[in-house]
């Protein structure tokens, strides 16, 4: 007897887990109410950018999911689990890394001391890794924190965070104020780091380099998200993303 083919039942796809899950984040300045119910999320291996003008709230959103800006309300979840309660120290414990835009180095401290201070965790970033990615960093090595360039600063913060095998990367401005070829490396570490499944959320004003990054997009006006542009549609939203970035 021959038994008939049967068709496997489809698979059921579950939908995806986000990384990172912030829901309706309010945060003030004392009496100034900045953030409006705030909602986003990045998946895994995602890397998606926070867009707005100066003062739209871009940079206050990172630090009130690092727990490092206190004054809110909320809940932020990483990796399933509610951190809105956890001092930073915690939330950086859990996998997330973030880099300030004052880009937090030891500036009395050499190049080699501040890569080598942080504890580096399995999977995380070696010195040697960091010095083939960023090799000025090698010839920088027994130079003060102090010394270096903008674009120096910035690799030696991205790598001294990267030590700690974090699963989400939090990058406020990463290429402000730095040479196009200093970008251009920047965003080719990024590339690097996406592929090997790590997921970045980073704050930009520089549409050129968060449209060449980002797989999705948040736009921020006025401490609330006002749109959101996925990469697929960056070309045709082109122009809106000009306007909600011009002054
Ligand atoms: N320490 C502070 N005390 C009082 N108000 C603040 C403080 N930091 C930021 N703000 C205000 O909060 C609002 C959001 O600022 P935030 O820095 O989050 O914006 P942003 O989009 O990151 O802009 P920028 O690119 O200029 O950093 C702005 O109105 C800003 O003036």
């Amino acid at each position: 007897m021959t038994v008939p083919h049967v068709a496997p039942a489809p698979a059921v796809i579950p939908a995806q887990t986000p990384l990172l899950s912030v829901r309706d984040l309010n945060a003030y300045y004392g009496q100034s109410h900045v953030l409006h119910g705030i909602n986003l999320h990045v998946n895994p291996g995602e890397v998606v950018s926070l867009i707005g003008r100066n003062g739209a709230g871009k940079t206050t959103t990172l630090k009130s999911i690092m727990g490092v800006h206190r004054q809110r309300t909320g809940t932020v979840t990483f990796a399933g689990q509610d951190v809105t309660r956890l001092p930073s120290n915690r939330v950086a414990a859990r996998g997330l890394a973030w880099v300030p835009e004052e880009r937090a180095i030891l500036s009395s401290l050499t190049v080699r001391e501040n890569l080598e201070l942080p504890p580096t965790r399995p999977g995380g970033w070696t010195s040697e890794r960091a010095y083939e990615a960023f090799p000025v960093l090698r010839e920088r090595g027994h130079h003060p924190g102090s010394k270096l360039s903008g674009g120096e600063q910035q690799m030696l913060a991205i790598v001294r965070v990267l030590r700690s095998a974090p699963k989400l990367l939090l990058l406020d401005e990463p290429s402000e104020g730095l040479a196009p070829v200093i970008v251009q490396h920047i965003g080719r570490i990024i590339d690097d780091l996406r592929r090997e499944g790590l997921a970045v959320l980073l704050v930009e004003q520089n549409l050129k380099f968060a449209t060449r990054l980002a797989d999705r997009h948040y736009v921020f006006v006025d401490g609330e998200i006002v749109d959101e542009v996925r990469r697929e549609d960056v070309d045709t939203r082109h122009a809106d993303l000009l306007r909600y970035l011009s002054v």
